[in-house]
Protein backbone atom coordinates (compact mmCIF):
# COMPACT_ATOMS: atom_id res chain seq x y z
CA UNK A 1 0.00 0.00 0.00
CA UNK A 2 1.68 3.39 -0.91
CA UNK A 3 -0.38 6.96 -0.67
CA UNK A 4 1.34 9.28 -2.71
CA UNK A 5 0.35 13.17 -3.02
CA UNK A 6 1.94 15.31 -5.41
CA UNK A 7 1.51 18.97 -5.93
CA UNK A 8 -1.71 18.88 -4.24
CA UNK A 9 -3.45 22.32 -4.31
CA UNK A 10 -6.77 23.18 -3.12
CA UNK A 11 -8.92 26.05 -3.42
CA UNK A 12 -12.06 27.74 -2.38
CA UNK A 13 -13.80 30.59 -4.33
CA UNK A 14 -10.49 31.30 -5.82
CA UNK A 15 -8.62 31.19 -2.15
CA UNK A 16 -5.37 28.76 -2.20
CA UNK A 17 -5.82 27.03 1.18
CA UNK A 18 -3.50 24.24 0.45
CA UNK A 19 -0.75 24.88 -2.18
CA UNK A 20 1.69 22.24 -3.74
CA UNK A 21 1.14 19.59 -0.74
CA UNK A 22 3.39 16.13 -1.49
CA UNK A 23 3.78 13.44 0.96
CA UNK A 24 4.11 9.12 0.59
CA UNK A 25 2.60 6.94 3.22
CA UNK A 26 3.57 3.23 3.00
CA UNK A 27 2.23 0.44 5.01
CA UNK A 28 2.55 0.08 8.21
CA UNK A 29 3.37 4.10 8.81
CA UNK A 30 1.81 6.37 11.56
CA UNK A 31 2.20 9.62 9.90
CA UNK A 32 0.67 12.56 11.85
CA UNK A 33 0.37 15.75 9.90
CA UNK A 34 0.32 19.21 12.34
CA UNK A 35 -0.48 22.93 11.69
CA UNK A 36 -1.92 25.53 12.93
CA UNK A 37 -5.66 26.28 12.68
CA UNK A 38 -6.84 26.67 9.42
CA UNK A 39 -3.59 25.47 7.78
CA UNK A 40 -5.76 23.14 5.88
CA UNK A 41 -5.46 20.05 7.66
CA UNK A 42 -8.88 18.85 7.48
CA UNK A 43 -9.24 19.48 3.84
CA UNK A 44 -6.17 17.56 2.72
CA UNK A 45 -7.57 15.08 4.75
CA UNK A 46 -10.62 15.65 3.26
CA UNK A 47 -9.42 15.19 -0.12
CA UNK A 48 -7.41 12.04 0.62
CA UNK A 49 -10.78 10.51 1.37
CA UNK A 50 -12.24 11.61 -1.99
CA UNK A 51 -15.07 13.67 0.28
CA UNK A 52 -13.50 17.05 -1.43
CA UNK A 53 -11.82 17.30 -4.87
CA UNK A 54 -8.63 18.63 -5.64
CA UNK A 55 -7.74 21.56 -7.28
CA UNK A 56 -4.83 20.67 -8.37
CA UNK A 57 -2.31 18.09 -8.34
CA UNK A 58 -2.25 13.70 -7.66
CA UNK A 59 -3.71 12.17 -4.96
CA UNK A 60 -2.80 8.27 -5.71
CA UNK A 61 -3.43 4.81 -4.10
CA UNK A 62 -1.26 2.36 -5.24
CA UNK A 63 -0.86 4.04 -8.71
CA UNK A 64 -4.97 4.54 -9.36
CA UNK A 65 -6.15 8.49 -8.55
CA UNK A 66 -8.46 8.54 -5.40
CA UNK A 67 -11.53 10.01 -7.45
CA UNK A 68 -13.89 9.41 -4.20
CA UNK A 69 -14.67 7.41 -0.77
CA UNK A 70 -13.74 4.11 -0.95
CA UNK A 71 -13.59 1.13 1.80
CA UNK A 72 -9.89 0.87 1.15
CA UNK A 73 -9.61 4.28 3.16
CA UNK A 74 -11.00 4.17 6.87
CA UNK A 75 -12.34 7.24 8.00
CA UNK A 76 -12.53 8.35 11.76
CA UNK A 77 -13.56 12.21 12.35
CA UNK A 78 -13.53 14.23 15.91
CA UNK A 79 -17.01 13.73 16.50
CA UNK A 80 -17.34 9.55 15.98
CA UNK A 81 -20.25 10.29 13.66
CA UNK A 82 -22.08 6.48 15.21
CA UNK A 83 -25.47 5.66 13.93
CA UNK A 84 -27.35 6.80 17.31
CA UNK A 85 -30.33 4.09 16.28
CA UNK A 86 -27.87 0.76 15.63
CA UNK A 87 -26.04 -0.95 18.65
CA UNK A 88 -22.67 -0.95 18.57
CA UNK A 89 -22.24 -3.96 16.85
CA UNK A 90 -24.63 -2.79 14.08
CA UNK A 91 -22.48 0.42 13.70
CA UNK A 92 -19.46 -1.74 13.80
CA UNK A 93 -20.81 -3.85 11.10
CA UNK A 94 -22.26 -0.67 9.01
CA UNK A 95 -19.38 -0.56 6.28
CA UNK A 96 -18.94 -4.25 5.79
CA UNK A 97 -22.23 -4.41 4.35
CA UNK A 98 -20.89 -2.82 1.42
CA UNK A 99 -18.11 -5.48 0.67
CA UNK A 100 -18.85 -8.63 -0.82
CA UNK A 101 -18.43 -10.93 2.42
CA UNK A 102 -20.04 -14.16 3.65
CA UNK A 103 -22.31 -13.52 6.36
CA UNK A 104 -19.81 -15.51 8.88
CA UNK A 105 -16.87 -13.39 8.00
CA UNK A 106 -18.87 -10.11 8.64
CA UNK A 107 -19.53 -11.38 12.35
CA UNK A 108 -16.17 -12.38 12.35
CA UNK A 109 -14.88 -8.71 12.23
CA UNK A 110 -17.43 -7.25 14.13
CA UNK A 111 -16.84 -9.40 16.68
CA UNK A 112 -12.88 -9.59 16.43
CA UNK A 113 -12.58 -5.12 16.13
CA UNK A 114 -15.21 -5.03 18.79
CA UNK A 115 -12.94 -7.30 20.90
CA UNK A 116 -9.89 -5.25 19.99
CA UNK A 117 -11.63 -2.07 20.90
CA UNK A 118 -12.38 -3.84 24.35
CA UNK A 119 -16.17 -3.32 23.73
CA UNK A 120 -17.40 -6.84 23.20
CA UNK A 121 -19.59 -6.78 26.18
CA UNK A 122 -21.54 -3.78 24.66
CA UNK A 123 -21.90 -4.77 21.66
CA UNK A 124 -25.65 -4.69 21.77
CA UNK A 125 -25.81 -1.16 23.83
CA UNK A 126 -26.59 2.48 21.72
CA UNK A 127 -24.32 4.72 21.16
CA UNK A 128 -25.96 7.20 23.54
CA UNK A 129 -25.41 4.62 26.61
CA UNK A 130 -22.01 5.31 25.82
CA UNK A 131 -18.69 7.09 27.04
CA UNK A 132 -16.88 9.71 24.75
CA UNK A 133 -14.08 7.44 24.87
CA UNK A 134 -16.16 4.49 23.75
CA UNK A 135 -17.60 6.00 21.06
CA UNK A 136 -14.27 7.10 19.53
CA UNK A 137 -13.15 3.48 20.29
CA UNK A 138 -16.60 2.11 18.53
CA UNK A 139 -15.67 4.38 15.34
CA UNK A 140 -11.95 2.93 15.13
CA UNK A 141 -13.71 -0.56 14.86
CA UNK A 142 -15.81 0.64 12.05
CA UNK A 143 -13.26 1.97 10.22
CA UNK A 144 -10.95 -0.90 11.38
CA UNK A 145 -13.45 -4.05 10.23
CA UNK A 146 -13.30 -3.00 6.50
CA UNK A 147 -9.80 -3.49 7.04
CA UNK A 148 -8.69 -0.16 4.99
CA UNK A 149 -5.31 0.43 3.09
CA UNK A 150 -5.61 3.59 5.42
CA UNK A 151 -6.74 4.71 8.31
CA UNK A 152 -7.55 8.54 8.12
CA UNK A 153 -7.92 9.82 11.51
CA UNK A 154 -8.80 13.60 11.91
CA UNK A 155 -8.56 15.04 15.75
CA UNK A 156 -10.23 11.89 16.70
CA UNK A 157 -9.87 12.55 20.41
CA UNK A 158 -10.05 16.35 20.19
CA UNK A 159 -14.08 16.43 22.20
CA UNK A 160 -12.25 14.18 24.79
CA UNK A 161 -10.99 15.47 28.47
CA UNK A 162 -7.28 14.89 28.88
CA UNK A 163 -7.41 11.19 31.37
CA UNK A 164 -9.87 9.56 28.26
CA UNK A 165 -7.67 11.62 25.28
CA UNK A 166 -4.41 9.58 27.29
CA UNK A 167 -6.06 6.65 27.39
CA UNK A 168 -6.99 6.57 23.83
CA UNK A 169 -3.80 7.30 22.96
CA UNK A 170 -2.43 4.70 24.27
CA UNK A 171 -5.00 2.55 23.24
CA UNK A 172 -4.80 3.44 19.16
CA UNK A 173 -0.99 3.17 19.46
CA UNK A 174 -1.70 -0.55 20.52
CA UNK A 175 -4.39 -1.66 18.26
CA UNK A 176 -1.52 -0.02 15.48
CA UNK A 177 0.85 -2.51 16.84
CA UNK A 178 -1.30 -5.24 17.12
CA UNK A 179 -3.29 -5.18 13.22
CA UNK A 180 -0.23 -3.66 11.52
CA UNK A 181 -2.75 -0.91 10.58
CA UNK A 182 -1.80 2.26 8.26
CA UNK A 183 -2.38 5.50 9.67
CA UNK A 184 -2.48 9.02 8.74
CA UNK A 185 -4.04 11.54 11.61
CA UNK A 186 -4.11 14.95 11.48
CA UNK A 187 -3.98 16.81 14.94
CA UNK A 188 -3.91 20.34 16.18
CA UNK A 189 -2.01 18.36 19.61
CA UNK A 190 2.32 18.42 18.86
CA UNK A 191 2.14 15.89 22.04
CA UNK A 192 -0.11 13.78 20.64
CA UNK A 193 1.35 13.61 17.05
CA UNK A 194 5.15 13.54 18.72
CA UNK A 195 3.96 10.42 20.82
CA UNK A 196 1.86 8.30 18.16
CA UNK A 197 3.67 9.38 14.81
CA UNK A 198 7.17 7.61 13.39
CA UNK A 199 6.81 10.91 11.33
CA UNK A 200 5.59 14.21 11.69
CA UNK A 201 4.51 16.73 8.85
CA UNK A 202 4.10 20.39 9.63
CA UNK A 203 1.77 22.97 7.47
CA UNK A 204 2.28 26.42 7.14
CA UNK A 205 -0.48 28.34 7.25
CA UNK A 206 -2.13 30.57 4.56
CA UNK A 207 -1.50 28.99 2.19
CA UNK A 208 -0.99 25.38 3.70
CA UNK A 209 2.57 24.03 2.57
CA UNK A 210 4.74 20.83 3.86
CA UNK A 211 7.31 22.99 6.58
CA UNK A 212 8.95 20.25 7.27
CA UNK A 213 9.10 16.46 7.40
CA UNK A 214 10.27 14.98 10.83
CA UNK A 215 10.94 11.45 11.94
CA UNK A 216 10.11 9.99 15.58
CA UNK A 217 13.46 8.28 16.74
CA UNK A 218 11.49 7.10 19.63
CA UNK A 219 10.92 3.68 20.61
CA UNK A 220 8.33 1.70 18.61
CA UNK A 221 6.58 0.47 21.94
CA UNK A 222 5.50 4.18 23.36
CA UNK A 223 3.89 4.53 26.82
CA UNK A 224 2.66 7.77 28.46
CA UNK A 225 5.80 8.00 30.49
CA UNK A 226 8.03 8.91 27.37
CA UNK A 227 6.54 12.53 27.42
CA UNK A 228 8.90 13.08 30.42
CA UNK A 229 11.71 12.22 28.70
CA UNK A 230 14.16 14.60 27.47
CA UNK A 231 14.49 13.01 23.86
CA UNK A 232 10.86 13.29 23.98
CA UNK A 233 10.20 16.61 25.03
CA UNK A 234 12.74 17.95 22.50
CA UNK A 235 11.23 16.62 19.42
CA UNK A 236 8.12 18.15 21.07
CA UNK A 237 9.68 21.18 21.17
CA UNK A 238 11.06 21.26 18.50
CA UNK A 239 7.66 20.51 16.33
CA UNK A 240 5.75 23.23 18.16
CA UNK A 241 8.37 26.05 17.68
CA UNK A 242 7.95 25.21 13.65
CA UNK A 243 4.33 25.25 13.83
CA UNK A 244 4.34 28.34 15.59
CA UNK A 245 6.89 30.01 13.12
CA UNK A 246 5.01 28.75 10.42
CA UNK A 247 1.60 30.28 11.69
CA UNK A 248 3.21 33.85 12.11
CA UNK A 249 1.91 35.39 8.79
CA UNK A 250 -1.79 34.69 9.96
CA UNK A 251 -1.42 36.84 13.23
N1 LIG B 1 -15.99 24.29 2.42
C1 LIG B 1 -15.20 25.36 2.56
N2 LIG B 1 -15.46 26.50 1.90
C2 LIG B 1 -14.65 27.58 2.01
N3 LIG B 1 -13.53 27.61 2.77
C3 LIG B 1 -13.22 26.49 3.45
C4 LIG B 1 -14.03 25.31 3.38
N4 LIG B 1 -13.46 24.35 4.17
C5 LIG B 1 -12.35 24.92 4.69
N5 LIG B 1 -12.21 26.20 4.26
C6 LIG B 1 -11.11 27.10 4.61
O1 LIG B 1 -9.90 26.43 4.34
C7 LIG B 1 -8.94 26.74 5.34
C8 LIG B 1 -8.43 25.46 5.95
O2 LIG B 1 -9.45 24.86 6.73
P1 LIG B 1 -9.24 23.46 7.46
O3 LIG B 1 -10.47 23.19 8.26
O4 LIG B 1 -8.82 22.45 6.48
O5 LIG B 1 -8.02 23.79 8.43
P2 LIG B 1 -7.48 22.97 9.69
O6 LIG B 1 -6.01 23.08 9.65
O7 LIG B 1 -8.07 21.61 9.69
O8 LIG B 1 -8.06 23.84 10.89
P3 LIG B 1 -8.46 23.39 12.40
O9 LIG B 1 -7.21 22.91 13.06
O10 LIG B 1 -8.97 24.66 12.99
O11 LIG B 1 -9.51 22.32 12.26
C9 LIG B 1 -9.60 27.67 6.33
O12 LIG B 1 -9.25 29.00 5.99
C10 LIG B 1 -11.08 27.43 6.09
O13 LIG B 1 -11.81 28.60 6.36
Amino acid sequence: MTLVLRDVVKEFGGKRVLDGVGLEVGRGDFLCIVGASGSGKSTLLGMIAGLEPITGGTIELDGHPVSGPGPERGLVFQSGALFPFLTVAENVGFGLRLLPLPAAERRRRVDWYLSEVGLLPLANALPKELSGGQRQRVAIARALACEPSVLLLDEPFGALDVQTKEDMQVFLHQVWQDTGATVLMVTHDVEEAVLLGRRVIVLTSDPGRVAAELPVPLADHRQLGLKRTPEFLALRNQVEDLVRGHAQSRV
